[in-house]
């Protein structure tokens, strides 16, 4: 496997091994003795979660405050773009943000540490969207940040027209968390 570093800190693209056969293909999509020594992951996981959306949705920016969620993510099917935020304020690289397309062609995989904003737009007719967390997921500790906050500027793909959740209509600026 492959492991790019982002401009974010402890944030990176994880790009497994791909086995082609006659077949189809074969990939761990996760191990923990690699995942641990080359991109950094020492936490364990404690919930996977999965979800269906449709072209256009925005799924985001979401984080925990007491309990934050470490995230591994990846795209089954279709193509989405994938966003992390770095909200940890004592962090170097706090309002900055990093994007990755993630698709069940790339087969490309997103770690996001406990402490970011994370979120994603479906570019594709349809997406199916999974990932590991570290952390329980908490309702009454869930926090919003707007997608388009600008003073963080996040470059969308171009044409997207976001179809948002009523929770993230909601969301705050990152000088309003
Ligand atoms: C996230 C989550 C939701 N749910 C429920 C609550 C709600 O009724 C329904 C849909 O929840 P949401 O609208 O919050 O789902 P969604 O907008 O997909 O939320 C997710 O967005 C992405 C970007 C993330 O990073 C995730 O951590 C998570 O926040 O599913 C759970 O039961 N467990 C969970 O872990």
């Amino acid at each position: 496997m492959n492991v790019v570093k982002t401009s974010l800190e402890g944030v990176v693209i994880i790009e497994p091994k791909l086995f082609k056969d006659d077949r189809g293909f074969f990939l761990e999509t996760f191990q923990l003795k690699r995942y641990k020594e080359f991109a950094g992951i020492e936490l364990s996981f404690v919930q996977d979660n999965y979800s269906r959306s449709s072209k256009n949705v925005l799924r985001g920016l979401h984080f925990q405050k007491r309990r934050p969620q470490g995230k591994l993510v990846r795209v089954v099917r279709g193509q989405v773009f994938d966003v992390a935020v770095d909200i940890r304020k004592e962090s170097p690289t706090y309002g900055q943000w990093e994007g990755v397309i993630l698709s069940e062609d790339n087969q490309r995989q997103l770690w996001v540490p406990p402490g970011l904003a994370h979120g994603f737009v479906v570019l594709s007719d349809l997406a199916d969207f999974e990932y590991k967390c570290t952390d329980y997921y908490d309702p009454s500790d869930e926090g919003c940040l707007m997608w388009d906050d600008p003073s963080i500027n996040i470059v969308w793909p171009k044409g997207i027209e976001p179809i948002l959740s009523a929770k993230d209509k909601t969301a705050l600026t990152i000088d309003d968390l």
